[in-house]
């Protein structure tokens, strides 16, 4: 066990304690921060994000409306759902969980969300900003692998990351936000031919598969940053990365699941709910 680990929990802890500032405020002066997620599904670790986010909104103050339209909800109900409380002045941040039913585009569905109440960046307008590089929400598990490599002091200009995953919620928009910050960006997926010949020459790794134990230690070269945003069900009722454990043998630093990207993300989508309440509440 040779490498640094990267815990996310201080900095979620800071982060959530800022929230909670700007929560109160906002309460105190008469709009409490309100954030909606929509559930279409009955899949059991996105039903458990569900329950993390409403508990920690709970402890920051900002109140939580789980609109649960179950498994079977059709493309209209979700859309029309959304739509609803886009258009709804109490509301100030809506989510739109996957997985979705058969049939229904997270992307297509989330260009309903109101820009300004977009807290996850789901709406492909809020994806296209960001990579224009202007004012958006980004999906809070991309700032989050961002925000705990600065937490950590990892420097990124100049720096060659290799992002392993091309999602629309981690992989591309974490690409993005690392060119912001001047980072040598290179982008692999299911089809990336010699996959531990590329991940070898980064050095800051970022790991957004869904695939538990996908980087071993022959995809690492000795030294390497190691971010792991996986969060896979295990054997055992817990939770495990996208990278087995042998990597701590020859990275430099490793992200730990639990304790890593995951409360991180969690505190960021608070964060944005009370940016989005403070600006909503404005204009
Ligand atoms: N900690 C947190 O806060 C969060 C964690 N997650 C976790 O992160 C992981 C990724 O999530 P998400 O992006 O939504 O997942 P997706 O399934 O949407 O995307 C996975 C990506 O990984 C690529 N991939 C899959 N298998 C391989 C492989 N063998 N080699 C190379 N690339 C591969 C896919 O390639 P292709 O495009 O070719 O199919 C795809 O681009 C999951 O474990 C998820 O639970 C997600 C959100 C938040
Ligand atoms: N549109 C969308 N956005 C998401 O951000 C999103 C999603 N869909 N679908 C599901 C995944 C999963 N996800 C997690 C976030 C935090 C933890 C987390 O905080 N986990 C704790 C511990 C959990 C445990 O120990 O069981 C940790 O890593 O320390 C986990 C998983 C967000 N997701």
């Amino acid at each position: 066990m040779s490498a640094i680990s990267l815990s996310g929990k201080e900095l979620a802890a800071s982060l959530r304690a800022r929230a909670k500032e700007a929560a109160d405020a906002l309460t105190a002066a008469g709009t409490p921060p309100r954030l909606a997620v929509v559930v279409a599904t009955d899949d059991g670790s996105s039903l458990w994000y569900v329950r993390s986010i409403a508990k920690a909104a709970a402890k920051s103050g900002i109140v939580c409306d789980v609109v649960d339209l179950g498994a079977d909800a059709t493309v209209a109900e979700i859309r029309r759902a959304l739509e609803t409380l886009s258009a709804d002045d109490t509301v100030h941040g809506v989510i739109l969980q996957t997985p979705l039913p058969e049939g229904a585009s997270a992307a297509d569905l989330a260009g309903t969300i109101d820009p300004a109440k977009d807290v996850d960046g789901a709406n492909p307008a809020s994806l296209g900003r960001l990579a224009a590089r202007l004012p958006a929400f980004a999906p809070a598990t991309a700032e989050a692998v961002v925000a705990l490599l600065d937490h950590h002091e990892v420097p990124l200009p100049g720096r060659h990351v290799v992002v392993v995953g091309r999602s629309t919620v981690v992989g591309v928009p974490a690409a993005h936000l690392l060119l912001a910050r001047d980072a040598t960006v290179s982008v692999c997926h299911s089809r990336t031919a010699d996959l531990p010949g590329m991940t070898r020459r980064a050095d800051v790794l970022v790991v957004a598969a869904g695939r538990a134990g996908l980087v071993t230690a022959g995809h690492v070269a000795p030294g390497t940053v190691v971010v792991d945003v996986g969060t896979n069900p295990a054997g055992d009722g817990g939770l495990v990365g996208d990278v087995a454990p042998e990597v701590s043998e020859v990275a430099g630093a490793l992200t730990p699941v639990p304790g890593g990207v995951g409360p991180v993300t969690t505190a960021l989508l608070l964060g944005h709910t009370v940016a989005a309440a403070a600006h909503l509440t404005q204009r």
